[in-house]
């Protein structure tokens, strides 16, 4: 099967004014339908250059990136990117929010307003269609920034630390509520994230990240049992302690020690 994402030797490098620096070399990765996979590492160590490259936002310096086989130019409906700060627009409405992306993609109908609104409902934001952003909490706007995501229907999801900005209950519920939704729709996912626990929780595969430039050091295959359950019991599953402190102390430890 042809994988959702693959990238073949990818390097980028930043150039300013003042300097070019080399962010991120030799990215060799390949994402497989319905894999979640983490991205972990030291900050700067290019978490967000190798989404922003997956997104189509920025163009690689070498190398080339594929997303369903097909060779990336620019942004695509197949990929869909979620923050940590929603970009909900006050001005319009929940519904209208959610609807942003198809509205973007030319997609609008009364079929896929009526999915649209089937998914608030999924997320628990019945009775919210018509109200605006600023009456939400955080966590309801993530929900909407979700909805917003997942109704262009993109094969891959990035998510880029969206719980981070959430207090610790809101942050867990979410973590549940969009490892249920992607599975379900056996949906592809890359997460960054600072939070070890997190990505041992919601992931199948996480990739650890050395900097200067951003490489891949090592990756870690979450074992069945913990993957099998939802975020907040994968927790409470034999051997999470253990490969916690085995990427813990794989991070701790400086690449020329490897
Ligand atoms: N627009 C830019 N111009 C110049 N350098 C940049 C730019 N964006 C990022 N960098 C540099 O590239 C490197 C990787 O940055 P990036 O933001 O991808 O790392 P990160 O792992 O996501 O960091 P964090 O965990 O702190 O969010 C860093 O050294 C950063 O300073």
């Amino acid at each position: 099967m042809v994988p959702v994402v693959e990238l073949n030797d990818v390097a980028h490098v930043y150039i300013t004014d003042r300097e070019a620096s080399l962010a991120v070399d030799h990215l060799q990765l390949t994402v497989s339908a319905g894999e979640f996979v983490s991205l972990v590492g030291p900050s700067g160590c290019g978490k967000t250059t190798i989404l922003s490259i997956i997104a189509g936002l920025l163009t690689p310096s070498h190398g080339e990136v594929l997303v369903n086989g097909h060779k990336l130019s620019g942004p695509t409906p197949e990929v869909g990117y979620m923050l940590q700060q929603d970009y909900l627009f006050p001005w319009r409405t929940i519904l209208n929010n959610a609807l942003l992306g198809l509205e973007l993609t030319g997609r609008i109908t009364p079929e896929s307003i009526a999915i649209t609104s089937g998914l608030l409902e999924e997320m628990g934001l019945q009775g919210k269609e018509n109200i605006y952003p600023q009456q939400l909490s955080g966590g309801m706007r993530q929900r909407v920034a979700l909805v917003r995501t997942l109704a262009t229907d993109p094969s891959l999801l990035l998510l880029d630390e969206p719980f981070s900005a959430l207090d610790y209950q809101t942050k867990l519920q979410l973590e549940d509520l969009i490892s249920r939704t992607l599975r379900e729709r056996n949906k592809t996912a890359v997460l960054v994230t600072h939070d070890l626990s997190e990505a041992i929780a919601m992931s199948d595969r996480i990739i650890l990240l050395g900097s200067n430039p951003g490489r891949i050091r090592r990756t870690f295959d979450v074992p069945r049992n913990i993957r099998e359950v939802l975020p907040f019991h994968a927790r409470d599953q034999e051997g999470f302690q253990d490969l916690f402190h085995e990427i813990w102390s794989a991070m701790e430890l400086r690449s020329d020690q490897e």
